[in-house]
């Protein structure tokens, strides 16, 4: 047995060099005290952890027979000394992936799925190496999909009068004429919706996603005749901020629909009785210190239906979790929009069973349902003899209603991977939506961040300035206002790191605030500061990603309290108390996915790298609700990214056969 000094010497230098975390190596090390840990297996150890940090659910057995360096951003010849560290040590690491496969076979901490399982804490699955609870996760998720999106064939042989009853209320529920000229994708997802236990509706901003599953929820209602009144319906969605949103549009919309329909459902009711949205932590009743979760396969959520909103932001683990904890009979719906980026933790759950949602692939069942049920024909170009049960339940919304100006046009140009289009509209537009600083320099950002540009609001100033007026006889109304201002505007990095990122730019947005004298810093906290929450705390009642502002507190002369939007109402926590905290007044395109606001700035860094890619661009320009500004010092990046796709590598797909 090797001690490995020369694995672990490169490991090191790599890991001081920032191109591992150091969790990479420290489960590496963990690996080699369980039992003879040949070099191929220290290499891999190290490669899974860090992928996982990155957000790769696994280990292409393939990859490491290549060269993984694409998928870690190494550019620096450092998996050649990994493999040189490898080679001083006598090992000659295999040539293909068959021969990694034999290699870790035989490794006593790796478990081969087949075989008798001694609880190892890797898992080799076909061409995939993982760690255990990923894989677990995976296969839960597999699993859970096959047999929701099966039972929903078999459980869609409705009656010809239940067939009947569903397109007499679509023709009520959807009055709109659809403008393209193409079938009503709306229509046909809550039709197909009603099929079975699982349904997926996606589709870029503004194409109606929250629209259809207020008007799929009238037809639940509608169908579930005298057990209507006692359908349990849940609302969800990973962010506190996007579960407000969901509630708040599927209440309007129900509303409108109650007003148009009169007692003919009892909508408002509906509305009433389905309480708040709740975060999936809450939901699922996370707990303090673990990663369990009160409900699970053994407590199972008391729901018939449950809506999820921003799917794609729904990691691996979290996404096992709810199918675990979903009662076999209840729906599960999921809303988002696959082409985002996928979640910050490991896993791309949504666009992984999204991956075939452009083509549609229905086959001559769904066809024929959809025609009685919705009165709708699929386009040949959607159909598909086989295009397999999960297939059937997912519909994806094609046109956008309220994103069709030249925002729309850029997010489609970049989606499309189209960088001439994506240029041309961004220079050619001339209504003042759009704007694009080439070659920018570092005064430019602070200058946006300081009043935004002529015609789109005034930047920061507006919420600081509105702060310095004061609260008045109302001060619930004023943090409501200060806090909805603060949304007008927001800018969005690519990366972390540098003048071009998140943490250079607060630094410097601070600096030059503070020069305007709309900020006075004074030590951490000061009046005005934005803070992103970046863990969990249950203690204060905060969430990863939850964004506050920083105001006096009314009630205690001197010291400061952190301002959250709770829905409509307004909830504080005193600012010392925050811990994980970090100044927002630029964030990750990351985690900004389930907001939006009036103008979004978007910074693009100098050079390319490992996270920039399509996906990360379309999201950052689909957070503009008006006005969107992208600033890059290179203006050739922007070409690079959208030519560049995020690929996470999972054995989803393959579970699914999608
Ligand atoms: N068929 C339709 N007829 C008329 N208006 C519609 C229709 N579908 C959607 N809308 C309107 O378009 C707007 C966007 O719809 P909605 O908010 O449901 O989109 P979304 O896909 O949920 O957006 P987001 O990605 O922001 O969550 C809303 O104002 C909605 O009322």
């Amino acid at each position: 047995m090797t001690d490995h000094t020369a694995l672990f010497e490169t490991i090191g230098a790599l890991t001081e060099n920032g191109k591992l975390r150091r969790l990479a190596g420290a489960f590496a090390r963990f690996v080699a005290t369980l039992g003879n840990t040949p070099p191929p297996l220290l290499l891999a150890s190290v490669l899974l952890s860090e992928l996982e940090g990155r957000g790769h659910s696994c280990l292409v057995l393939a990859d490491l027979a290549g060269d993984p360096s694409p998928q870690l951003g190494w550019l620096d010849g450092e998996w050649a000394a990994l493999r040189a560290a490898a080679a001083r040590e006598g090992a000659a690491l295999p040539k293909n992936a068959n021969g990694w496969r034999k290699a870790l076979h035989d490794c006593e901490q790796v478990w081969s799925v087949g075989t008798f399982d001694f609880n190892q804490p890797l898992v080799l699955d076909g061409e995939r190496l993982y760690l255990r609870r990923y894989w677990r996760d995976e296969a839960t998720v597999a699993a859970s999909v096959r047999s929701r999106a099966q039972a929903g064939t078999e459980a869609g042989a409705s009656t010809a009068a239940d067939t009947g009853a569903i397109r007499g209320w679509l023709d009520k529920l959807f009055h709109h004429p659809v403008r393209d000229g193409g079938p009503d994708w709306q229509k046909i997802a809550c039709a197909a919706a009603l099929r079975g236990r699982l349904a997926i509706i996606t589709g870029g901003p503004g194409t109606g996603k929250t629209y259809t599953v207020a008007r799929l929820l009238a037809l639940l209602l509608a169908m579930a005749g005298d057990e209507a009144h006692g359908l349990r319906i849940a609302l969800a969605a990973p962010t506190g901020k996007a579960a407000a949103r969901l509630k708040q549009s599927i209440d309007s919309a129900l509303d409108e629909l109650a007003g148009r329909l009169g007692s003919a459902l009892p909508l408002r009711e509906l509305a009433a009785r389905m309480g708040a949205a709740r975060t999936l932590h809450s939901l699922l009743g996370a707990r303090p210190d673990t990663r369990s979760f009160a409900y699970n396969a053994g407590n199972p959520l008391e729901v018939d239906v449950l809506i999820v909103d921003e799917a794609s932001m729904v990691h691996l683990e979290m996404m096992a979790a709810l199918l675990a904890a979903l009662p076999p009979h209840a729906r599960l719906i999921l809303l988002g929009d696959k082409d985002q980026l996928a979640s910050v933790e490991a896993g791309a759950v949504l666009g992984d069973l999204c991956a075939q949602a452009e083509s549609g692939n229905y086959d001559g069942a769904t066809c024929d349902y959809v025609l009685a049920a919705a009165g709708e024909t699929i386009p040949a170009a959607f159909r598909e003899r086989d295009g397999g049960p999960l297939a059937q339940r997912i519909v994806m919304l094609r046109q956008s209603r309220r994103f069709g100006g030249p925002i729309g046009q850029l997010a489609m140009a970049v989606n499309r991977g189209d960088s001439d289009a994506a240029r041309d509209v961004l220079r050619g537009d001339s209504g003042g939506r759009l704007r694009w600083i080439e070659g920018a320099r570092p005064g430019d950002v602070l200058a946006l961040a300081l009043q935004g540009r002529p015609g789109t609001g005034a930047g920061y100033r507006d919420y600081l300035e509105r702060i310095q007026a004061g609260p008045g006889d109302d001060h619930e109304a004023w943090v409501r206002d200060v806090l909805k201002r603060f949304e007008q505007f927001r800018l969005l990095c690519a990366v972390r790191v540098g003048e071009w990122g998140v943490a250079g730019l607060n630094e410097a947005i601070e600096q030059k605030l503070d020069s305007a004298r709309l900020i006075r810093r004074r030590g951490e906290w000061y009046v005005g500061r934005p803070v992103m929450v970046t863990r969990n705390d249950y203690a204060t009642g905060v969430y990863n990603g939850d964004i506050g502002l920083t105001l006096p507190d009314p009630l205690r002369p001197g010291s400061l309290r952190v301002w959250f939007s709770d829905g409509e109402a307004v909830r504080s926590v005193l600012a010392t108390r925050l811990r994980n905290v970090e100044t927002a007044f630029a964030m990750t395109v990351h985690k900004s996915q389930g907001s939006e606001f009036t103008h979004t700035v978007m910074v693009l860094p100098p050079q390319a790298n490992a996270v920039l890619a399509r996906e990360l661009v379309y999201t950052g320009i689909t957070r503009a609700r008006e006005f969107f500004t992208l600033v890059s010092p290179n203006a050739a990046v922007l070409a690079e990214a959208i030519g560049e796709r995020t690929q996470r590598a999972s054995g989803l797909r393959e579970a699914l056969g999608t």
